[in-house]
């Protein structure tokens, strides 16, 4: 579903995603980890479009987001890894602007917008301005944004900062349940434990260059992702 081919992304001299290659399929939940500075935003901001990247090529089902971004969008969500929403929108008018962009139908929005919002306990504060909401309130609205046109592909950046435990089970579940129809997740996390428990499989990032991926049970083998990722960081390059 996810094709990185060789990416490579500097910022002036400094490389900061070294000839990174990476394949997520339909129905994986790949998680994303490594040091601060590691280059995993670089990444993922590359995968989505943000970013020109200077070498390599990105496909989502088998189009290139360098040639039509557009198509590619169609089928992939982002979630940034800071919730910066127009703070002037309510956030009913938020989650409809999205379901607009998307060409999401009247009966579906009002049906995905009431379910998830009733799920993460944010539908009384929907009619606030955005600039009301803690960041754990505008994390679940961007979370809900996300869902709302059922991407075949979720790309997170650190998406359980700030949510509350209760939150956080929910966005688990729901990824596990993209994935169970088809759909695949690719998430950066600081979290190693969950990684560990809800990863399928997972990609260890260090300096811009991939160090080690697969599927968790071949990575970790019989230590913790913990103790593996620990090792790996004091490996010299
Ligand atoms: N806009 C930028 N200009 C210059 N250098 C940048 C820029 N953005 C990131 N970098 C550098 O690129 C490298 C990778 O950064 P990136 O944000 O991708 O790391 P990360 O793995 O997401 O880190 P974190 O876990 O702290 O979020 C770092 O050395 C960082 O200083």
């Amino acid at each position: 579903m996810l094709n990185i081919e060789h990416l490579t992304k500097a910022y002036g001299e400094k490389k900061a995603v070294d000839n990174l290659s990476l394949h997520i399929a339909p129905g994986e939940i790949y998680g994303f980890i490594g040091h601060n500075g590691a280059g995993k935003t670089t990444t993922l901001k590359s995968v989505v479009g943000i970013l020109q990247f200077d070498a390599g090529e990105i496909t989502i089902d088998g189009i290139s987001i360098k040639e039509n971004p557009l198509e590619c969008k169609r089928r992939f969500a982002y979630i940034p890894d800071n919730p910066d929403l127009y703070d002037y929108m309510t956030g009913i008018k938020y989650l409809n602007f999205i379901a607009d962009i998307f060409g999401v139908g009247a009966n579906e929005r009002q049906a995905r917008i009431r379910k998830y919002a009733d799920d993460f306990e944010l539908t009384a504060d929907l009619a606030q301005p955005i600039a009301a909401y803690s960041h754990g309130m505008k994390q679940k609205l961007a979370i809900i944004a996300a869902w709302l046109h059922e991407p075949k592909l979720i790309l997170m950046d650190e998406p359980f900062v700030g949510l509350d435990p209760k939150a956080s089970h929910l966005l688990k579940e729901m990824m596990r349940e993209v994935c169970d129809e088809g759909g695949a997740i690719f998430f950066s996390t600081h979290v190693l434990e969950v990684a560990e428990k809800l990863c399928d499989k997972v990609a260890i990032i260090k300096g811009g260059r991939l160090i080690r991926s697969g599927a968790m049970e071949e990575v970790k083998g019989d230590e913790s992702l913990e103790d593996v990722f620990l090792e790996l960081e004091g490996e010299v390059c």
